[in-house]
């Protein structure tokens, strides 16, 4: 060890790099299984069964295999079985000794999935399924028939307990079957796999890819009399999704005689998609999307592309008759009470998070929108009474959307012509708080670019001048002295402490828009604290929001961006402008002031183009997020308290800190 190693060890006696720990080979999934799978709840422990069932039908949907058995036994031991290639059994190039079945089950993202030669659109993307079931699993026994031979291996824990041996030859048998039985250290004693979720799925994963049949089983001893789930069952719909929503319906009535169903393929080797919809007349919706068989329950770009299809093809059709009132017709409109099924495969997915619960390829929204759009004008014109029915049904929800909105607009009208505002408001015209928005700026002149910048009907905008900086090293009393304080409350007109109220905001977003530096994040810091205080509500109900005004413009190659701070501008530098030849002009705005009308429209104001960030505290009322209240009240008041320079310390080590808030 060196001279410095030593010292350094010496002085951190209580810490020190004998406490860094490397985890190695499966131990991380023991430590931490919620990384893996989500946690160790009913819901992580039936996530166990996706990633196998999983890879069987990866086998499936690429044409190796047309049959899944999935079986629940009395000791809640799951097998999975196959007729796919059977995973690859000779040694593995890398691991001398080793099989590549070994390898998968023991080794974290290792897999067949990585690069789309032995897999077109597979639902495995990280090759880690596998043996992280394996590491949750206190026995895990594995088989595969191929050539002729069966091979097997058993584990425990993730270890193996010994080689992959062959077990004897077969006939007419090919595929794999993996049995294991969750660890009860993991999951705690009472976790037990339930029939029904698992009978759901397998019913799910039939009606997603129509080549398959699943083979349901499980021990009768498992299942209660009324949950409605067989012994055993044959799973296959020959019709995929249009069968799963005929199932879900039942005799329920809806707008059309038919639902609007169909697949198709995207241009050259990309995918497909195959769809189900149908409004039913009880307007009880539900939307289930799917990407290469794995639920997006959060949806994505896949979805927001159905949703493009289907609005802008009821609107031309709409057109098309000479419907003028078609117009008013909106995506929420068309899919809100809609029940919706929606599965697409695609080569290489992007999914959001470890849990794959949102499909964020943004290739998935052209590719289903044109694909769909397509076909969904067909199915327009093909049954004009159909069509019509379904336009008449999606007015009538437009024209009620409407109604509801003016009569909430009216009940807003009356309290806010009384109030008396602060004169140097340069307020909105729009009667009621829907939809406006309130902008605090930091003096007169930032001022004066904002109200050139502004949409005088929704957008209003309330200078606070000179002295709120001095205010700035003063105590939270003072803040509720301070005149320019008082006018913002008169503005927002819902009231301070006991007597706040939200129903009387005059506005829908409180936004703060100071300098992109430095002191404007001292400002907005302030504000913030003088909200928590005083209107805590405010924030509580989401409606204080930070702008973000940017610090460069960066203009070259007839490009123009700009950068809110020195790494996003030497991010552009290395990505937009890396290839322009000539020099790239940077300019740093002094201040809001400084920067034109339109640029401050453009970057900060426009709501189509700007990005807010809202501000975002625990919730008090919730118990688990008890800890997390009181550190921000010990925060706030540390940091408002009399001590400037720890305040100092703060605002400048989180100037950015508006990225860390939720949007
Ligand atoms: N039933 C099976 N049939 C054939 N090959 C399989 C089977 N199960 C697993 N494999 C192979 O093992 C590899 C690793 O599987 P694993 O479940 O660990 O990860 P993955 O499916 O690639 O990705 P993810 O972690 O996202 O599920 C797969 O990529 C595939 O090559």
């Amino acid at each position: 060890m060196s001279d410095l190693f030593q010292n350094s060890a010496a002085k951190q006696d209580s810490y020190s790099a004998q406490d860094i720990e490397v985890l190695e080979g499966l131990e991380p999934v023991r430590r931490r299984p919620g990384m893996y799978i989500g946690g160790t709840d009913d819901r992580a422990l039936h996530h166990l069964v996706a990633e196998i069932l999983d890879n069987a039908m990866d086998e499936a949907v690429a044409g190796h295999a047309s049959r899944i058995d999935l079986d629940l036994s009395a000791d809640g031991t799951v097998t999975v079985r196959d007729n796919g290639r059977g995973i690859p059994t000779d040694e593995h190039p890398k691991y001398p000794g080793k099989s590549a079945l070994e390898v998968i089950f023991t080794t974290l993202h290792s897999g067949g999935k990585f690069s789309g030669k032995v897999y077109a659109t597979s639902g495995g993307l990280h090759g880690v399924g596998s043996a992280v079931v394996n590491a949750l699993s206190d026995r895990l026994h594995v088989e595969v028939a191929r050539d002729r031979q069966l091979f097997a291996q058993t584990f425990s824990r993730g270890v193996p307990l010994g080689p992959l041996t062959p077990a004897g030859a077969v006939q007419n048998r090919r595929g794999t079957t993996v049995s294991f039985h969750p660890d009860a250290e993991i999951f705690g004693p009472d976790a037990h796999f339930k029939p029904e979720r698992l009978y759901r799925l397998c019913r799910s994963k039939a009606y997603l890819y129509r080549g398959v049949e699943i083979r349901w089983s499980c021990d009768t001893a498992l299942i209660s009399a009324d949950s409605g789930v067989p012994a055993a069952e044959v799973l296959h719909f020959p019709n995929g999704l249009l069968d799963y929503l005929n199932g879900t319906l039942k005799s329920r009535a809806t707008v059309t005689p038919l639902p609007f169903a169909g697949q198709a393929d995207f241009p050259g080797d990309a995918g497909r998609v195959e769809w189900a919809i149908a409004w039913p007349e009880d307007d009880e919706g539900f939307s289930h999307t799917y990407c290469n068989t794995i639920p997006t329950p959060l949806g994505g770009t896949h979805e927001v592309g159905l949703r493009g299809a289907l609005t802008r093809g009821i609107k031309s059709y709409g057109e098309m008759l000479g419907n003028k009132r078609a117009a008013n017709i909106t995506a929420d409109d068309v899919m809100e009470g809609a029940t919706i099924l929606l599965s697409v495969f695609i080569r290489d997915p992007h999914f959001q998070g470890q849990t794959k619960e949102r499909l964020v390829s943004a290739d998935a929204q052209k590719l289903t929108e044109s694909a769909i759009k397509d076909r969904f004008d067909h199915w327009l014109s093909g049954s004009p009474d159909a069509a019509k029915g379904l336009i008449e049904r999606l007015i009538e929800k437009a024209e009620e959307r409407a109604r509801k909105k003016a009569q909430k607009e009216m009940a807003r009208k009356t309290p806010t012509r009384r109030l008396r505002l602060p004169g140097k408001l340069a307020d909105c015209s729009r009667q009621s708080a829907e939809d406006t928005e309130i902008f605090i700026v930091e003096g007169d002149s930032a001022g004066g670019s904002a109200k050139q910048a502004r949409r005088r009907d929704t957008q209003a905008i309330l200078p606070l001048r000179g002295k709120i900086l001095n205010v700035a090293s003063a105590s939270v009393d003072k803040l509720r002295g301070n005149q320019e304080l008082a006018d913002l409350a008169q503005a927002l007109g819902c009231g301070t402490g006991k007597e706040f109220s939200v129903d009387k905001l005059r506005y829908e977003r409180v936004i703060i828009m100071t300098d992109a530096d430095v002191d404007g994040a001292h400002i907005a810091s302030l504000l913030m604290t003088f909200f928590y205080r005083e209107m805590p509500g405010l924030i509580q109900q989401g409606h204080l929001y930070l702008a973000l005004p940017p610090l460069y413009r960066l203009a070259g190659g007839g490009n123009t961006r700009y950068a809110r701070d020195d790494a996003h501008k030497d991010e552009l530098m290395k990505t937009v402008f890396k290839s322009v030849k000539g020099k790239v002009e940077i300019s740093r705005f002094k201040g809001l002031g400084e920067m034109p009308p339109a640029q401050l429209k453009e970057t900060t104001m426009d709501p189509s183009k700007r990005t807010l960030l809202r501000v975002v505290v625990p919730d008090q009322r919730d118990p688990d997020q008890k800890d997390d209240v009181e550190e921000t009240k010990a925060l706030v008041e540390s940091l408002m308290g009399r001590k400037p320079e720890l305040r100092f310390k703060f605002i400048t080590e989180n100037a950015k800190f508006a990225q860390d808030l939720d949007v």
